[in-house]
């Protein structure tokens, strides 16, 4: 079963699989995750330290800081390879920080000593400059006066006012002068920039200062702390770090639930994937459709065409067959006129000559197949004694069958032989059920649907039931007392019986009200009650005096199961004495597991003499001391059959449970039929308990009926096309499951519904007599998956089985009776229902063609019946 579940919900189970493989167990879970944690927790130290070096490199590129950088990464290293755990790591950090904050404070005293260094420096460069500056105010002005000078000199030269008191020479030294003043101001320029600079990487050492004593401050408060720390070992700090852990789990299972989600999401993919492709090849499939849609239009166009030829041609035939009978009549009426005026005159001219030479003439073709061995000793005597009777019947055949055939005279002459005209049989069923009106199972399906179908061949029919208080009235027509009372022996009294009549599906039904304070059957149930014993061995007894009352003449009586198989022993030991000995018995067994075994004075009850049937040879058990009813009717009757040609071979080893030897010694009068289904009651084009009706060319309904059943049963209607019927989970939960309901009631319009509603239906059966069960299914378009066992080996091929003939081929078997076994044939099922739609729907089709009608089982009985009652007549 755990197969058949993967393999029904394969789109659902893939991806959990997938998800099992991803996710450990709990225990390593927990493992793993304290694992990454750790790792974690050690990344993130790392990862908080890195950023804060490499800052101070980018930003100081002075030597103090490469110092503190190449110390703290020396001890790192060494810390790590010292300890390389959680405690360790606390007391270097202790370590480090002392060391951090000591070489702070060395660079911090350089930094001052360069500082107080730079500001004498500055001091000096700021006197100079001063210097400097008013040496260059001085030289600026004497500069300007120079020039004025100069101009003027200039204008008195080239113009009209000449100063003539500078000398020449005077002027030179002038101009070389101001060249050495223009140098000296370019120098003092260069100082002036130096000095600035200066002052500007004084203002940074100040700022870098300020910054070392923050540092300094924080690493001071940072010492404190862990000195603090030191002294009180962490619950707070491990609290953080639990903390920090349980972060980082939910930050992994969280990361764990992506990484699953995403593993379903792949699944779902492929699921995807694989629907895709599955629509792809059911497009492909449908186009290929189209074109067969195209062509059984064609053929439909052509079927309509031909149909109507062929209507045509048959009004032609009828009209013709109309003329030739109408001449035939008149043919018969002049040949008659012609046949009596003709024996009128023989009569009238030689009475005695014409009839002798007639009669003559039939007594040797009497002898003549008596000789031959043609007909029994018997018949030809009857023959004969009508001969002599100067019979007017055998005359009439006589002239009757000139021109036919021998074997056809033979026929038509014994049946004269037999009472009244008719060649059809008085056959009367008693049992226990007969459906609708009292079925508990299959048995009641058989008295129905074989006794319509031997109705339909011409045979007079009837039933006789017990008169349950729990039968369905409303299904009996006309039912109604008779106003007769038929006593019936029981444990050495006579009681009285009503005898009601009624129709059931149009056949005669007598139901039997024993008169018994026992009130054998006012127990509101059919069977299982602690003295079915007597309850149906005083209805057996009750139904023959019912029979001999009545003096029928009837050819056959057929009970069934152990519940009437007590009519054997009785018709023969206690009625046919008593001259109702004109029946032939035939007794079927529906299922060799019950058979009626008690202890032998119990025989009694009904009138059976214990002494003489307490016998190895007649009705004692063959391993209890008990008697043994149903081996009763095997030794008593002249058929015996069972439901199905493997369930007969069955039961003559291991399946006799315990009869095997007396079915093997009684095996000529043995032969199993298989049964069939009353085809008017199962018919899915009609069935009024269905939602809509369907047939095998229109199967919409069939869907309708299914998607209204999973509504009825509540069902989950999320995937409709589901197959119904997976037991994936029955053991749990099964009332919540959404594919699954267990119904333990009987519901014969609900029996329907599911039925039509179902895809398939398994029938895993160890042993199985008949069933029909699976031949109802295919009627109703629901595919069999059945163990290969009795009946359901007679009427259910398997699909793949290429020794089987193709055309027979309509379900899924297997032999080994283990959850291995049906899991392989549900498999091969499902696989062809969800990827091979329309094979699995031609196949629905095929089976829903197939003719299980009682038609065919009902002639194998009626031939069997026929053979009894001729060796009975040969035999009186
Ligand atoms: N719970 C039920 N409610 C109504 N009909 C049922 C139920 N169970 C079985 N049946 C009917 O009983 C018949 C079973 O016949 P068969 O297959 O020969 O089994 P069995 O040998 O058990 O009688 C079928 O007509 C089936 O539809």
């Amino acid at each position: 079963m755990g197969c058949l579940a993967a393999a029904a919900a394969g789109a659902e189970v893939a991806p959990l699989l997938f998800r099992r493989r991803l996710a450990p167990s709990p225990v390593a879970a927990r493992r793993r995750l304290l694992v990454s944690c750790r790792a974690r927790r050690r990344g993130l130290r790392t990862a908080a330290e890195l950023p804060r070096k490499s800052t101070s490199n980018d930003k100081h590129h002075n030597r103090v800081n490469m110092q503190r950088d190449e110390a703290s990464v020396s001890s790192d290293k060494e810390r790590q390879e010292k300890y390389g755990d959680e405690n360790g790591i606390s007391n270097l950090q202790l370590e480090d920080l002392i060391q951090m904050i000591q070489n702070t404070e060395k660079n911090i005293m350089l930094l001052n000593q360069a500082r107080l260094q730079a500001l004498e420096h500055v001091e000096k460069i700021l006197k100079e400059k001063e210097d400097l500056q008013r040496k260059l105010k001085i030289l600026e002005t004497r500069l300007s006066e120079t020039d004025a000078r100069l101009k003027l000199s200039a204008e008195g030269q080239f113009g009209t006012e000449i100063n003539d008191s500078l000398p020449v020479l005077e002027l030179d030294d002038i101009k070389e002068e101001n060249m050495l003043l223009k140098d000296d101001i370019q120098f003092l320029k260069t100082m002036l920039t130096e000095v600035a600079e200066t002052e500007n990487s004084i203002f940074t050492l100040e700022k870098e200062r300020a910054l070392l004593d923050a540092s300094l401050r924080e690493l001071e408060s940072r010492f404190i702390d862990a000195q603090a720390d030191m002294l009180k070992p962490g619950p707070r700090q491990y609290d953080a770090w639990w903390e920090k852990v349980e972060n980082l789990g939910d930050l992994l299972e969280t990361a764990t639930n992506k990484v699953e989600n995403a593993a379903m999401v792949l699944g779902c993919n492929h699921d995807l994937e694989d629907k895709v492709d599955k629509l792809e090849a059911s497009l492909a499939e449908a186009n290929i459709s189209k074109f067969s849609c195209y062509f059984v239009d064609l053929l439909q166009e052509k079927i309509k065409s031909v149909e109507e030829r062929f209507q045509v041609c048959n009004h032609e035939m009828h009209s013709q067959i109309e003329l030739y009978e109408n001449s035939i009549a008149e043919f018969h009426d002049i040949l008659s006129k012609l046949v009596e005026e003709t024996e009128k005159r023989s009569l009238e001219h030689s009475a005695s000559s014409m009839p002798s030479e007639l009669w003559s003439r039939i007594s040797l073709l009497i002898d003549g197949w008596l000789l031959e061995k043609r007909i029994s000793y018997n018949d030809a005597n009857t023959l004969r004694e009508m001969v002599r009777k100067r019979d007017s019947c055998l005359r009439e055949a006589y002239l009757s069958c000139r021109g036919m055939k021998d074997r056809e005279i033979v026929d038509s002459f014994l049946k004269i032989t037999l009472p009244g005209t008719s060649s059809g049989l008085h056959i009367v069923h008693i049992a226990a059920e007969m459906a609708p009106v009292a079925k508990v199972g299959g048995l009641a399906d058989v008295i129905s649907g074989l006794g319509k179908a031997l109705q339909k061949k011409g045979h007079l029919v009837e039933i006789i039931l017990p008169k349950y208080d729990c039968m369905q009235n409303d299904q009996v027509n006309n039912l109604k007392v008779l106003d007769v009372v038929v006593q019936s022996y029981f444990e050495g009294n006579l009681f009285k019986n009503k005898i009601w009549t009624g129709t059931v599906e149009g056949l005669p039904v007598y139901f039997i009200e024993p008169q018994h304070p026992a009130k054998f059957f006012w127990r509101a149930q059919y069977y299982g009650e602690h003295d079915d014993f007597k309850r149906f061995a005083y209805f057996s007894r009750a139904a023959l005096e019912l029979l001999y009352q009545s003096q029928k003449k009837i050819d056959i009586i057929h009970c069934h199961d152990w519940q009437t198989a007590f009519v054997a022993p009785l018709y023969w030991e206690a009625y046919a004495n008593l001259g109702f000995n004109s029946a032939r018995i035939c007794f079927t067994c529906h299922n060799f597991e019950y058979q009626g075994a008690a202890p032998a004075q119990d025989l009694a009850c009904c009138g059976l003499d214990v002494a003489q049937l307490d016998r190895e040879d007649r009705m004692r058990d063959n391993s209890h001391g008990r008697i043994n009813v149903v081996k009763g009717a095997i030794v008593y009757s002249n058929i015996v059959t069972t439901v199905s040609p493997t369930y007969a071979l069955e039961v003559r080893s291991e399946g006799g449970r315990g009869l095997q030897d007396s079915l093997k010694l009684h095996s000529r009068k043995f032969v199993g039929i298989l049964n069939g289904i009353d085809t008017d009651t199962w018919n899915p084009s009609t069935d009024r308990h269905l939602k809509v009706q369907y047939n095998a060319n229109d199967l919409q309904g069939k869907a309708a009926n299914k998607a209204a059943l999973r509504k009825q049963l509540n069902l989950s209607s999320t995937n409709a096309s589901q197959p119904l019927r997976e037991f994936e989970g029955i053991a749990d939960h099964f009332q919540n499951n959404n594919n699954i309901r267990l119904l333990l009631k009987y519901d014969d319009s609900l029996s329907h519904w599911i039925y039509a509603a179902s895809d398939m239906f398994i029938v895993p059966s160890m042993f199985e007599p008949c069933g029909l069960t699976q031949m109802i299914a295919m009627r109703y378009g629901s595919v069999p998956i059945v163990r290969k066992t009795g009946g359901l080996n007679d009427s259910v091929f398997d699909f793949d089985d290429e020794t089987i003939p193709k055309e027979l081929r309509n379900g899924f078997t297997f032999v080994h009776p283990d959850e291995k076994a049906l899991s392989g044939a549900m498999e091969r099922a499902f696989n062809y229902y969800n990827r091979k739609p329309e094979v699995w729907k031609q196949l629905v089709e095929k089976d829903m063609r197939i003719d299980f009608s009682w038609s065919s089982s009902a002639s194998q009985y009626e031939d069997i019946y026929q053979r009894a009652v001729a060796r009975a007549r040969a035999a009186a």
